[in-house]
Order: structure tokens, then C-alpha cells, then sequence
């Protein structure tokens, strides 16, 4: 019989090319989705979409009992930074708040394996040099904190109940399938690649640099781009290890790249030239955030394809050309 898998937050970003993944392997999901953040579209035909929050007890409920599942992988969450310094609160009750009643309702129904979209933001502002998992935990953001209370919970929902669970740290999430079938469409756009490609196809008449000041070589950011379908693959191998115990995991290419280098990059693969201008820094962006992500490799034999920036940004840039109103059209 086919394995089947609950995934909330389907229709996003990650999400998407997750339920991509499994399907193309032969797997039954159920997406549950509120499209708050997300697309309909973006949930592939052979997954069944339940638009219906967290938050909303009787639906978990529902959606819970109607097992077995094999797995639920968690991606349903806010994630912007910026918002959850200006309304941390909201961060708490929802990712925070959502997740406990997630947690909750897949003990109360058996679930056993558990797969959690935690972030690189745990680590706050750490020194330069890859993070691997005995990198404190010092959240800089209530975004951070939120998904640290999350990993904390599973923690002792394993310690008490059993649950296994994999934590899976990313650093920052880019590309799009390789196949073409999905992309990258938040609403509103914060990441650097989804702007910096809008900027080359004349959607945005400029990019706004956040800081050319930091220390790193050409002073501007530094982060470990790690393309969606590896992340897909990091989720497969994870699940699968669950078989020996709960983990967490750090994912990014160990590679890092700086503002700067983003937007060369684009104008490589593109052709075009990106208009762009330097203002002010963002507030709580560290200057370099790049994963080693020896542990996964070693436990799992995971490793990224895509370690090149120019490739990542290519399957980004074709979806985009493809698709310029991204999902609406
Ligand atoms: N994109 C990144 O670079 C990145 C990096 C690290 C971690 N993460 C984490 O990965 C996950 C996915 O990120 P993404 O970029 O795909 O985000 P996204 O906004 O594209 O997707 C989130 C999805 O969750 C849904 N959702 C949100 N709140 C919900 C609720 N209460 N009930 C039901 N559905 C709800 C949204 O509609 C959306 O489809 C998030 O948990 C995020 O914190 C993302
Ligand atoms: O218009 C822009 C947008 C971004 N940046 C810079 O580009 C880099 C990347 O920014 P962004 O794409 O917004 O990603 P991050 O702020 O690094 O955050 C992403 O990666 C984190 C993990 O590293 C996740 O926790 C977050 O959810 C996810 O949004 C940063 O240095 C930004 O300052 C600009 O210079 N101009």
C-alpha cells in the first residue's frame, strides 16, 4: 500500500515541492493548508488539498483521525522576521501556539513520525564560520523563539510519548523544481532571489542592498542558499531515520554568498543587468549565516545537488520567466 502523509502548509513555498517530492515517489498526501501565505495552485493535482487553520480544533481533529498516516511534516508557519519583532505575539500563538495543538492532536491519534520546518534564525547572531548543530540556540527574533519553543515541544512530546521527531533546521530556502511545475510566490516578497530576479526583468524598478558596511569581504550579507528540491530530499532521509530516534539536522550547501554575488549571479544566468541601490541595513540581519550540515550527511548520506549559486538561480529565474504574476496567473 502506498504511504501517506499529512503536510501542513502545502500550498507554501517549501511545502509545495515537498508534496512534489513525495508524490513523484508514489506517496498519498493530504495538504492542509488556510492559503493565508499559500496557493491552491501550488498543491500539485495528485495530493487533495483540506483549506482549513491550525488553529481551528475541530478541523485538526478531523483531519487527524482520518489515519493511519505514516508521517506529518509541519511547515504551516508565519516566518518573517521583521513582523515577528513588531507583533511577537503573534508569532507565539501561532507558530508556537498552532504547533502545540498539532503536537497534540498527532499524539491523541497515533501519529509517530514527525518532521518540523525549523530555521537557521535559532542561531540568532552567531560567530562567522559554518553552524552545526552544538551552535548555541540564541534566537535574535520572536520568529526563531517561536520555532525553539516548537523543537522543544517535541522534544518532550518524544520524552513522554514517543513521538519521533526530525527538526530540520534550513537556511535559506531558493530555487524552484527543477521540472517546472512550482516557484517561489510569497506575498508579499521579502527573500533576496524572487526580488533580485524582479529587478532583472524589469517587475521592480530597483533592488534595495541592506547594508554594504558589514564585515564580509565586499560588506554586504553573506547567506547559504539551499535549493527547495534538496530540501525535499533532506526531508525524505530524515523521515527515514526516525526508524533510530528522534534528530535535528542543520541544512544548507555549506557554501556562502554574499548580496552582491545574488545579484551577479542573476545577471549571469539572465543576461540582463540588475538595477539596484544600497540603503540602510535591515534590522536583525547577521552579516554571514552558513550551515555545515556534516550530520545529515553523515547519518543519512544526504548531500545538496545544487551547489552551485548560478544553477539555483536559474530554475528560480525560468519558473519566474514562466510565470511573471507567479501563481495568480
Ligand atoms: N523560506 C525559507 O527560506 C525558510 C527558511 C527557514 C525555515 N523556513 C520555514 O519553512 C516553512 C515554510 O516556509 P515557506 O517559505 O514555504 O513559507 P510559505 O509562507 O510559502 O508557506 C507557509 C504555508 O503555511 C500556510 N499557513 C500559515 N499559517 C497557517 C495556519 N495557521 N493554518 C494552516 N495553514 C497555514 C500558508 O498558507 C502557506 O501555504 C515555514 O515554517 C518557515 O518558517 C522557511
Ligand atoms: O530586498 C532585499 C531582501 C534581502 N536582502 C538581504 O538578502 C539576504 C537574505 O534575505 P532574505 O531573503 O530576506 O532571507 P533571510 O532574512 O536570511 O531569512 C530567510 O532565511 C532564514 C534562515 O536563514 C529563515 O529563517 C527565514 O524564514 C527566511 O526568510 C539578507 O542579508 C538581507 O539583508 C537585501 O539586501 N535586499
Amino acid at each position: 500500500m502506498a504511504q501517506r502523509f499529512l503536510v501542513t502548509g502545502g500550498a507554501g513555498f517549501v511545502g509545495s515541492h515537498l508534496v512534489a517530492a513525495l508524490l513523484d515517489r508514489g506517496a498519498e498526501c493530504v495538504v492542509l493548508d488556510s492559503l493565508v501565505l499559500g496557493h491552491r495552485a501550488a498543491v500539485l493535482p495528485g495530493a487533495r488539498l483540506i483549506e482549513g487553520d491550525l488553529s481551528d480544533a475541530a478541523v485538526l481533529d478531523a483531519v487527524l483521525a482520518d489515519g493511519p498516516w505514516d508521517g506529518v511534516f509541519h511547515f504551516a508557519a508565519r516566518s518573517l522576521v521583521g513582523e515577528s519583532m513588531r507583533d511577537p505575539m503573534r508569532y507565539f500563538i501561532e507558530n508556537a501556539g498552532n504547533g502545540a495543538r498539532l503536537i497534540d492532536a498527532c499524539i491523541r491519534h497515533g501519529v509517530q513520525r514527525f518532521v518540523l520546518s525549523s530555521t537557521a534564525a535559532l542561531f540568532g547572531r552567531p560567530a562567522d564560520g559554518p553552524l552545526d548543530e552544538s551552535t548555541p540556540v540564541e534566537p535574535a527574533s520572536a520568529y526563531g523563539e517561536s520555532k525553539w519553543m516548537i523543537e522543544r515541544m517535541l522534544a518532550w512530546a518524544g520524552q513522554v510519548h514517543g513521538l519521533r521527531s526530525a527538526c530540520l533546521r534550513y537556511f535559506n530556502a531558493a530555487g524552484a523544481d527543477p521540472a517546472g511545475r512550482l516557484g517561489e510566490d510569497h506575498r508579499p516578497e521579502t527573500h533576496l532571489i524572487p526580488l533580485v530576479i524582479d529587478a532583472a526583468l524589469g517587475r521592480r524598478d530597483t533592488l534595495d542592498v541592506f547594508g554594504n558596511d558589514f564585515d564580509t569581504p565586499d560588506g554586504t550579507c553573506i547567506r547559504d542558499y539551499v535549493h527547495v528540491a534538496d530540501l525535499a530530499e533532506a526531508h525524505l532521509r530524515a523521515l527515514a531515520r526516525l526508524d533510530q530516534g528522534s534528530v535535528s539536522y542543520n541544512l544548507g550547501t555549506g557554501h556562502g554568498h554574499s548580496v552582491m554575488e545574488v545579484i551577479r549571479a542573476v545577471e549571469r544566468v539572465g543576461g540582463r543587468p540588475v538595477p539596484f541601490r544600497v540603503v540602510g541595513r535591515r534590522a536583525g540581519d547577521p552579516p554571514v549565516l552558513v550551515a555545515s550540515s556534516a550530520r545529515i550527511a553523515t547519518e543519512t548520506g544526504w548531500q545538496p545537488r545544487f551547489t552551485k549559486l548560478d544553477d539555483i538561480v536559474a530554475t528560480a529565474l525560468r519558473w519566474r520567466e514562466l510565470h511573471p504574476n507567479g501563481y495568480a496567473g
